[in-house]
């Protein structure tokens, strides 16, 4: 029997996910769309679904009984908010929300509910290559990590829809969760540094640099360009004791003209993670169809808005700690750096 799953925005990376649920996976169903823009929503509705007029329509829809939440992060927290009340599945992408409180007010909602019921979309979780750098590192055999160098480049941005704030609310978000999932760490204090801004972003600080500290003494560089306009590239070494475990480039055809050899670089989000998204929505329906949640938890989008919120504040200059709750037992064993 397929899951019946319903698209809260049918925005760049709603449109693809509906082709993903629709065309790649199975075992799911799309019974129902929606969004602010009703005439978008109604353009990418697959067939057999339903536009509802509202988010909350959509989510207490008896045809629905799970939610994949692709809006603008703030508005997230309602949504959220509306699953977990009715009790049904959600994915939600990321970020979780954009404020620490919202976070707060989410995990409340989910610890009094008792179940997990939200997967945050922590897509790089799923990718094949960081899974197999993750292997490397938890091993051992090359010691224990010390640096973390992880560059995340965009070729561009939407103007006007991405704002000042974003590349620390919205791209650095992927990054602090993939240090804290590599490294089964979490982090305790950021700073950042902005150099010369690049001509290409207009008034976005453009290209920004963000230093990570981590529980365990880990210290995790981070580069964040969003208008580099070559391609999407994601690279992301470890440096441990006894060696280095990187990220391969990705294989791709490698083209021979009067140019010279090359090889093609991914253009955006959706080419370079294809299959890593295919491969956490198998892991969602799966979950969701047992009427829960797992993968990327409502305490990884806390613990990465925490990161964000203080990436903020430490625009200015100097180092902003950051101090985690207790981890509720919903989301595991206490973390070391929330048993302190
Ligand atoms: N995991 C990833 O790699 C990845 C990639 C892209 C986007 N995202 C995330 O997905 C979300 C959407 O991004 P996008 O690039 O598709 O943006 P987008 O602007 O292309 O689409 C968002 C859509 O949501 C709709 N919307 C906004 N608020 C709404 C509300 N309150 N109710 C109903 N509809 C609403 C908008 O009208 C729009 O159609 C963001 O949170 C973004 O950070 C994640
Ligand atoms: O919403 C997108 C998405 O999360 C991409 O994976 C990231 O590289 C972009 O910077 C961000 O704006």
């Amino acid at each position: 029997m397929s899951l019946k799953v319903g698209i809260i925005g049918t925005g760049m990376i709603g449109q693809d996910h509906i082709r993903r649920l629709t065309k790649v996976l199975s075992g799911v169903e799309v019974v129902g769309v929606t969004d602010i823009d009703q005439a978008r929503a109604a353009a990418a509705a697959p067939e057999v679904a339903e536009v509802f007029a509202t988010p909350t329509a959509l989510i207490s829809s008896e045809k629905v009984q799970a939610v994949v939440i692709c809006s603008w992060g703030p508005a997230h927290e309602e949504q959220l908010l509306t699953c977990i009340a009715a009790g049904k599945p959600v994915f939600c992408e990321k970020p979780l929300v954009t404020s620490e409180a919202a976070a707060l007010r989410v995990m409340e909602a989910e610890v009094a509910f008792g179940r997990r019921l939200v997967q945050v979309g922590f897509m790089r979780r799923f990718d094949a290559d960081y899974r197999r750098l993750k292997a490397v590192i938890d091993s051992g055999r090359l010691g224990a990590p010390l640096l973390f160098h992880s560059v995340h480049r965009n070729a561009s941005v939407p103007e006007g829809l991405y704002t000042s704030e974003m590349p620390l609310n919205d791209t650095l978000v992927h990054d602090a969760d993939i240090a804290r999932w590599l490294l089964s760490d979490e982090v305790t204090g950021v700073e950042v540094r902005v150099p010369r801004r690049s001509s290409r972003g207009g008034e976005l600080r453009d290209p920004i640099f963000v230093l990570l500290h981590m529980a365990s003494g880990v210290l995790v560089d981070v580069e964040i360009s969003v208008n580099i306009a070559y391609g999407y590239d994601i690279r992301g070494e470890v440096s441990c004791e006894t060696g280095v475990a990187a990220l391969p480039n990705r294989p791709a055809t490698l083209i021979s003209d009067s140019n010279g050899i090359r090889q093609a670089i991914p253009e955006d989000w959706r080419e370079r993670f294809i299959e890593a998204y295919d491969q956490e929505f198998r892991e969602w329906l799966v979950a969701a169809a047992a009427g829960t949640a797992t993968g990327p938890s409502t305490w990884d989008g806390y613990a990465a808005t925490l990161v964000a919120d203080a990436a903020l504040r430490a625009v200015s200059g100097g180092f902003e700690s950051i101090n985690l709750i207790a981890k509720p037992s919903l989301y595991g064993p206490p973390t070391a750096m929330a048993a302190e």
